[in-house]
């Protein structure tokens, strides 16, 4: 079976002291109200990974998720973390190729498909994004759109690798917009993106990734859309700041 994820992904949110107590809200909630196998990560800020792991302490269904990556170890790149500084700090899972990622900091297919390489090599967890533009949806050509980001930043990897990818679909239309994919728009990309896997890795492989759906998801809307059977989860953004918001959502998987 499928691992059923729900990520909070804090953005550039938060100060220390909130961090701290987003952080221990959310553990104590999972603690005492979740009853399912959801995996939950939360992932801060760099400055917060630390005090949210305290936070995690011995949590066995939650997990540190940090926002991003530098392709190598160590050496002279300023303001950058590798892998095995998030590792060194408990980071499982890294978010990588997020659309604000792509948009504002430049990120191309081949730095993604670094960064991709350097989390499997640590021993992480990619939460690999994808997704297109109102302009693209528009034009009918959302499907071979996102297709063509697998082909050009995940399918270098063998069979063994891409299974331990986590993939993120978020339509960029529906980032912090307030306007979600309908969960049949969610149902169709996922599907699509498990066909692509399958023609690439058979379908063994492409059905024990998990794909996880990102955009405007909210506690009212989380149940509909984690109800379509090629959706594994979720990637939260702006409700994943509030507690009992995030709680809601991890609840509805
Ligand atoms: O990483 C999370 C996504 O960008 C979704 O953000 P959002 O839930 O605020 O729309």
């Amino acid at each position: 079976m499928r691992q059923k994820i729900v990520a909070g992904n804090w953005k550039m949110n938060k100060d220390a002291e909130s961090a701290q107590s987003l952080a221990s809200e959310v553990v104590n909630m999972v603690k005492d109200e979740v009853t399912s196998e959801v995996t939950v990560v939360m992932a801060p800020p760099f400055p917060f990974l630390s005090s949210t792991q305290r936070q995690i302490g011995d949590a066995a269904q939650v997990f540190l998720g940090a926002q991003n990556c530098y392709p190598k170890d160590s050496g002279a790149y300023t303001g950058e973390v590798s892998v095995p500084m998030l590792k060194s700090v408990g980071v499982t899972y890294v978010i990588l190729g997020h659309s604000e990622r792509r948009e504002y900091f430049g990120e191309k297919d081949a730095t993604i498909a670094d960064k991709v390489d350097a989390v499997l090599a640590g021993g992480l967890v990619p939460i690999y994004c994808c997704g297109e533009s109102l302009e693209t949806r528009e034009a009918n050509d959302h499907e071979a759109f996102v297709s063509g980001q697998l082909d050009r930043e995940l399918f270098h990897l063998d069979a063994e690798a891409i299974k331990k990818v986590v993939i993120a679909y978020e339509p960029i239309w529906a980032i912090g917009t307030g306007k979600t994919a309908s969960p049949e728009q969610a149902q169709e990309m996922h599907a699509t993106l498990r066909n692509h896997l399958a023609k690439k890795y058979g379908s063994e492989v492409a059905n024990a990734i998990s794909i996880l759906y990102g955009g405007s998801v909210k506690p009212d809307n989380a149940a509909e859309i984690f109800a379509k059977p090629d959706v594994d989860g979720g990637l939260i953004g702006g409700a994943s700041l509030k507690s009992r918001d995030f709680l809601e959502i991890v609840k509805a998987l």
